[in-house]
This record gives C-alpha cells, structure tokens and sequence, in this order.
C-alpha cells in the first residue's frame, strides 16, 4: 500500500482530482475510450467538484459507480444521483454515464443487463473507492450475505449485496474488478477510518474487505 497523507483535506481533495484528471489522460492518450468508477458516500464530493470541471476528453469516458443502493435516483440515498449532481456536470457532463440501478424490484432481476453493459468498459482504467470504518469498500461489506463470492477469484462483475450495516440492498462490483484496475486510489478522512485502515493490513480481505485492493491501492487520508 502506498499510502499519501495530506495536511488538510480541502489540498486532498484537489491534489486527488487533478491526479484521477491525470490517469484518465493518460488512458486516453494511448486508447480511444477510458473507464472511471467512483464511490458515492459523503466524502468523495468535493473531489468531484473539481474533477468535473478539468478539461479533458470527456465525452470518451464511461463514469459509473463503484456500487449501488437499491433505490431510485430520486432517494438521497443514490449514488448515481450523487453523480449526476456533483460529477457528470460542468466539463464532464459530455461522459457517458452508466447506472448500477434498473427500476426492477430486486437487483436480482436485472444484474445480468447491469453486468453486461459494463463488461466492454473493463478493466478500469482508473478507479477511486471510498471505506467505511467497518472496512468496507464499495458494497464489499464484512458478513454480507454474498462477500466470498464476489471476492472470489472468478467473481462476477458485479452481485447483488446484502448486509446489515448496508440499509437497503446493494449491487456492488467484485473484488476481482476493482483490483484489475490501472490505477486505483482510495479516499478516507478522520483518525476512525485511518485505524481501521491500519487494523485492515493484519486482516484478510473477508474479514475486512478493502484489504483485496489494498496492495495495488494508494491510499489518500487527511485528518
Ligand atoms: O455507496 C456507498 O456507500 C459507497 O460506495 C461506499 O463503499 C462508501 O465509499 C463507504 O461507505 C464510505 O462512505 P462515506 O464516505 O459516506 O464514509
């Protein structure tokens, strides 16, 4: 793990954007499309605020979350909501933005469609996750119902999730996904999630999910 910590977080969340900024450029300088994939939560808005606004080729990128609530963009609670007002905006709104939710019942009735449209746009040329103080990361949470099989060598893209720390049911990319990534960068804040990030390295990744990325990861943290 390679891990940069920042005097202030408002720096962090600059010095991020504009390095997301410079990996995507570098992706598209040598392919015709770049993939981005970006957690929803309430830490990484601020980085979205700045990266939507760089100058870059954006309408060769395909944006979509790293996971997904089950609920509609009109909750608070949506991450693709959280996208489309914070990132797919300014300069950016000229990506492509692929959601993680279909207006179906349950994520089991249209994860195969979801998993299909994101296939093409893999592996990730760069990716930001986020982690909860529980160690999770994107919906890879300890004790949910379905974590050994997204964490699985041969996971699917992505798996429906449920867990109790989750609040409603989640879809999530496997763990195998995120760690195929060229670039991956995780953003914490606060001395919680920087012990628990550091309780993570000891652990393993069904124990405490982030670990699976943690090797190729740098890791982003002001207090
Ligand atoms: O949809 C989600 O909930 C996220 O993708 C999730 O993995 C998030 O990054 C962490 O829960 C941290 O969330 P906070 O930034 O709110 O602490």
């Amino acid at each position: 793990m390679n891990l940069v910590e920042y005097p202030d977080a408002e720096l962090m969340m600059f010095t991020l954007a504009d390095q997301l900024a410079s990996d995507l450029g570098t992706q598209l300088r040598t392919h015709d499309r770049a993939s981005l994939s970006v957690p929803g939560g309430t830490t990484p808005g601020p980085v979205f605020d700045v990266l939507s606004g760089v100058g870059l080729d954006w309408d060769r990128v395909t944006v979509f979350p790293n996971d997904e609530r089950w609920v509609p963009e009109t909750s608070e609670r949506s991450n693709g909501r959280l996208l489309k007002q914070r990132l797919l905006t300014g300069k950016a709104a000229a990506a492509t933005f692929l959601p993680l939710y279909a207006g179906a019942e349950r994520p089991e009735d249209a994860i195969d469609a979801l998993a299909e449209a994101i296939e093409p746009h893999l592996p990730i040329s760069v990716l930001l996750l986020g982690m909860g103080a529980d160690m999770h990361t994107a919906s890879l949470f300890p004790g949910a119902d379905r974590l050994a099989e997204a964490l699985a060598p041969d996971a699917p893209v992505l798996l429906p999730m449920r867990a109790a720390g989750a609040g409603e049911p989640r879809v999530t990319l496997s763990a195998r996904v995120l760690r195929d990534a060229m670039a991956i960068h995780v953003l914490i804040t606060g001395a919680e999630k920087r012990a628990a990030l550091e309780r993570a390295m000891d652990l393993t990744p069904d124990q405490a999910p982030i670990r699976a990325v943690l090797d190729e990861a740098t890791v982003h943290w002001a207090a």
